[in-house]
């Protein structure tokens, strides 16, 4: 990319989330992330460059060592004259969803990530001309915490996401509860993650996007998006799986396609050979937490009718999921277990804030960070260093509870 020559009418508004806004090149396969802010809040331009630079180095350094070459782009940090960064602003706004305006785009700096863009990525080379399909999906975290620290026996029972579902019903974030159990997409059993990714498709929130040729044919901006429909979704895709079927319109092709988009999203999420060391992490030792989340409505179907509710048939190991789920697990203390962590790390801090560098608090995110992450240990030796590789974990499973494209 030519950061000399930068026409903002090649750039297009692409979509955002609560910490950046990301552009896309009309033409070529770039994406520019863009840090945003509350508007009062002012950071320098080396801040933002840090910031900007030490998620590439922990892509680089802690995701990429685990998932796999394949799974993670870090990107680079670009600078971009400001005069183009405010014209983008300003082109976009009128396309920003209103629930996300309370942050701006960081015009300041000129600092930015550019990315390849993974909505029109090509990864495979067909000999036909087929159309790009690509579904981001955030999981979310796919287990009940098993903590001893844990004190409400709810959080026991239920996982993280189908609670959060009631407070955002209640708190207009969306509109209905979700089906969607992250523990049924998790559990590596066929018939329990078609559920969990049909309920997906139907409320899909802020967990699932479809883009064709890098446009978003399918999501939900915010509570006032319109209801998703199907039979449109079904429109798009009937070319990509049923090229040369003579699939009639109507619900019957409607429920075909998805179907088969939904096996199709199964057979990715269990597939993958990719070198990553997510593999050979180990948890720690301990008891694991129950494979079911008792909100889920498809267990509590099979519960009604009778019927046992269905192991987790198991992830086969070094797949997609398997991968993301053993970084997750990283976390072994949950919250209430870290908090106190965190309370230590910050008064420490608080004492001696010259050694924000030495812990490597801000990055840079190196091996030597990452071999800090492996430490296993259990025992609270009451030191700094013991709770900050716990709360930097915490932070890591983060990521991964929301990857995924
Ligand atoms: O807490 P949750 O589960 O609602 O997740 C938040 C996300 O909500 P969502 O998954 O979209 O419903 C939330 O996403 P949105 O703002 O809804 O796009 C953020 O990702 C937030 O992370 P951070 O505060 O920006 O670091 C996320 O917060 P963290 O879980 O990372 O603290
Ligand atoms: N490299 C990329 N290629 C294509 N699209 C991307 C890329 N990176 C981000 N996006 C799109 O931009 C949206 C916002 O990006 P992202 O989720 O990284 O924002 P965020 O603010 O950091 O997230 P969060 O809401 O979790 O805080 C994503 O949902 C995705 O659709």
């Amino acid at each position: 990319m030519d950061e000399g020559k930068m026409d903002e009418n090649e750039w297009g508004y692409h979509g955002e989330g609560n910490k950046s806004l990301v552009v896309a090149h009309a033409q070529r396969c770039v994406v520019l992330r863009f840090l945003k802010f509350p508007p009062n809040r002012k950071k320098t331009s080396e801040e933002i460059f840090q910031h900007l630079q030490s998620i590439v180095d922990f892509g680089k350094s802690v995701m990429k060592e685990f998932l796999g070459e394949n799974y993670v782009h870090c990107g680079e940090v670009v600078q971009l004259p400001l005069d183009f960064v405010k014209q983008l602003c300003l082109k976009i706004q009128s396309e920003r969803p209103e629930s996300r305006c309370d942050k701006d785009l960081d015009t300041l700096s000129g600092y930015a990530l550019c990315l390849p863009n993974l909505a029109r990525l090509q990864t495979y080379h067909f000999a036909e001309h087929r159309p790009i399909l690509c579904v981001e999906i955030k999981p979310k975290c796919g287990f009940i915490p098993f903590s001893s620290d844990v004190t409400h026996e709810m959080k026991h029972k239920v996982c993280r996401y189908c609670m959060h579902q009631h407070l955002k019903v209640a708190t207009g974030k969306w509109k209905q509860i979700s089906k969607y159990c992250p523990l049924d997409l998790y559990s590596g059993n066929k018939q329990r993650m078609h559920f969990a990714l049909k309920s997906l498709l139907q409320e899909a929130q802020n967990n699932l996007k479809i883009f064709k040729n890098g446009e978003l044919i399918y999501g939900c901006k915010d509570a006032r998006s319109p209801v998703a429909d199907w039979s449109e979704l079904a429109h798009h895709l009937k070319p990509f799986f049923f090229p040369s079927n003579g699939l009639a319109g109507g619900p019957h092709c409607t429920r075909a396609v998805i179907r088969e988009l939904v096996r199709v999203i199964t057979r990715v999420l269990l597939s993958g050979s990719d070198k990553g060391r997510a593999g050979a992490l180990r948890p720690g030792p301990g008891p694991r937490g129950p494979r079911v989340c008792e909100a889920s409505p498809f267990c509590r179907t099979l519960r009604r009718q009778g019927k046992n509710t269905p192991e987790r048939s198991g992830l086969p190991k070094g797949c997609l999921l398997y991968k993301t789920l053993q970084v997750q697990m990283l976390d072994l203390l949950d919250i209430e277990g870290l908090y106190p962590l965190y309370r230590r790390v910050e008064r420490y801090l608080e004492e001696f804030p010259e050694e924000r560098k030495t812990l490597q608090i801000d990055g840079p995110y190196d091996e030597a960070f990452y071999q800090k992450l492996l430490d296993l240990s259990t025992e609270d030796d009451g030191t700094v260093a013991f709770a900050l590789t716990k709360v930097s974990r915490l932070f890591w499973k983060h990521t991964a509870c929301s990857l995924g494209s």
